[in-house]
């Protein structure tokens, strides 16, 4: 135990955040998520809303027994004109968590008069006794009853008796949780705190909660904001996810509450060094190339480029580190573009396990062959592959595997015998391999010109080295460099590759033609593969 203020966690992924654009989680998705919420001790998991879609119902069917997070259903408050207890939207609410130990209930209800005029088109008063009513029901069936204070902000900036109206009937009714909700995203987090602070003088902070959304890329700042007001529960879901830009991103609020301000949460240590995990567990739910540039747990959070940061950061990462990389799961990152000195060079080369004394002349050359190649258009930073096997070239430490004797490729756009339009392409590589005494000739067939060379390179190596079975192309950049030269522009070609059961490298080529530019490419894939499997090169 400590004497830390505990602020509660509630994520509501499986709900705001499926309310993303793009996003349609299964029920599948939804229980493993879940799972992880509650592994990492977030202390509510808003589970869906039963009865508005088929998954929330199947998930709700069969929810996941969690370890200590509460299972909350999302629903509205009562229709006008029925009484709680005969309300079929909260009755769905009860049946789908009558099974659930402890289970709770967020009832989302109007606190702005000008959306009771306009979309329920009832009474003012009216309102407030479906708030009340529900609430209590909820109460009475035994759930946790939670509500959301829909667009409290701008309700209080309107017409703060009747915003006020709406929560004390909300806590009249029974509500262990009032969160006052920034729907429309839009205020700021001067107003946020000083008008929860208004609120909490009404309302106890131990009873408040805030849920905001992105609008304004504010969401976490409004949050904080709210917390330093009094209030004492966040609503946000995992990596922002949420309704137009996005809900408070709680994979940032958790590290910001615990390392900066002193708060506890559910998130232990061992939960914080998890973040980095669960966060990319969700993108890769979603299909999504995790955000580089994420505060705390993206992979570019603790990478050093400057050449003056990674200078200090060798004598002490602190100098350029606000945290320390593993509190939150995430590691620090030496990146070698025409931004480096010694300094990012070293402790790259330090990272791939290639020792080399400080002083050593060919530190000074292969900091200049960066710099230069740079500017002819390579880019290091993100092709760390290609950048290892020109350290380890300019150290003599990499074997010639192979020698590019000739290749060509042709296209052909045709219809075929279905009446179909179709392209083709079809290269030759003619390659010489150490040892190997006769010039290796293959032709292979792709869909494309990259596809079809890459595959004749591998087919004409395959024999001498067997390593390259399983080796994969996963993704494919071209970027134009001088669009001004037009369709003679100089390309820079990214390639990422994989092996089945490994993790994926990028190498970089570069040329005015296309083709050319992913030879280069493809070639320090495929030796950085041979490289890494620790491949001989054979013997005459
Ligand atoms: C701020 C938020 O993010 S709240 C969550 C929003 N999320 C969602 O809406 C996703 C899930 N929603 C749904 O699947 C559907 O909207 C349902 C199943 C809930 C309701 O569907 P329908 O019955 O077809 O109603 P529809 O969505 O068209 O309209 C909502 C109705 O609820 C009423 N309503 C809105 N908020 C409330 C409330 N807090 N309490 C009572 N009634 C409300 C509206 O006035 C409207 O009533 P009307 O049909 O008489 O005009
Ligand atoms: C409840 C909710 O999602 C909102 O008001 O934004």
């Amino acid at each position: 135990m400590t004497d830390r203020t505990r602020i509660y966690l509630y994520d509501t992924t499986l709900r705001d955040g499926a309310q993303t654009q793009g996003v349609d989680f299964t029920a599948a998705d939804k229980a493993a998520i879940a799972r992880e919420l509650d592994g990492l001790g977030i202390d509510y998991v808003e589970g869906g809303w039963p009865g508005a879609n088929p998954t929330d119902d199947a998930f709700f069917a069969d929810p996941p027994a969690f370890r200590r997070a509460r299972l909350t259903a999302f629903g509205m408050t009562r229709r006008p004109g029925r009484s709680a207890g005969n309300d079929p939207g909260l009755n769905a609410l009860f049946n789908a968590t009558d099974r659930v130990p402890g289970a709770g209930v967020c009832l989302v209800g109007k606190t702005w008069d000008f959306h009771v005029d306009v979309a329920l088109n009832i009474p003012r008063g009216e309102n407030l006794d479906l708030i009340r009513d529900s609430v209590a029901e909820t109460a009475a069936r035994g759930r946790e009853p939670l509500f959301d204070a829909e667009h409290f902000f701008d309700g209080y900036k309107a017409n703060p008796d009747y915003a006020l109206a709406c929560v004390r009937a909300a806590h009249e009714g029974g509500a262990r949780w009032i969160v006052l909700c920034d729907t429309n995203g839009g205020s700021l987090p001067h107003e946020v705190e000083a008008i929860v602070a208004a609120v909490a003088r009404v309302i106890p902070g131990e009873r408040l909660g805030i849920h905001c959304h992105n609008d304004t890329e504010n969401a976490v700042a409004n949050s904080l904001a709210a917390v330093r007001a009094g209030a004492r529960m966040i609503q946000g879901t995992l990596n922002g996810l949420g309704e137009r830009c996005g809900n408070a991103n709680l994979i940032s609020l958790i590290p910001t509450l615990t390392l900066k301000m002193g708060y506890e949460t559910g998130v232990d240590e061992a939960g914080m060094r998890r973040l980095v995990h669960v966060s990319r567990l969700l993108d890769d739910r979603l299909n999504r190339a995790p955000n580089r540039h994420a505060a705390y747990v993206g992979e570019s959070a603790f990478a050093h480029k400057g050449g003056l940061h990674v200078s200090a950061v060798e004598k002490d990462p602190s100098c350029y580190e606000h945290v320390p990389p593993e509190s939150v799961g995430n590691r620090r990152h030496v990146v070698v573009s025409d931004q480096a000195g010694r300094s990012n060079v070293l402790a790259r080369l330090r990272e791939v396990g290639i020792a080399i004394d400080s002083g050593d002349a060919r530190v000074g050359e292969l900091v200049e062959a960066v710099k230069r190649r740079e500017f002819e258009g390579y880019a290091y930073d993100g092709a760390e592959a290609s950048f290892e096997l020109l350290a380890r070239r300019t150290l003599g430490q990499l074997p010639d595997y192979f020698r590019l004797i000739s290749f060509r490729v042709l296209d052909e756009r045709r219809w075929n015998a279905q009446g179909q339009l179709v392209t083709l392409s079809e290269a030759t590589a003619k390659l010489e391999v150490p040892g190997v005494a006769d010039a290796l000739m293959t032709v292979a067939e792709g869909n494309g010109p990259v596809n079809a060379l890459d595959t004749a390179l591998r087919k004409a190596l395959l024999p001498a080295y067997p390593h390259l079975d399983g080796m994969r192309l996963v993704d494919y950049k071209v970027r134009i460099l001088t669009p001004q030269d037009g369709t003679k522009a100089v390309t820079r070609v990214m390639i990422e590759t994989r092996m089945p059961d490994g993790a994926p490298w990028v190498t970089v080529g570069v040329s005015a033609n296309v083709i050319d530019a992913s030879y280069n490419a493809l070639f320090d894939s495929i030796t950085y593969c041979l490289y890494r499997a620790g491949a001989t090169v054979p013997s005459a």
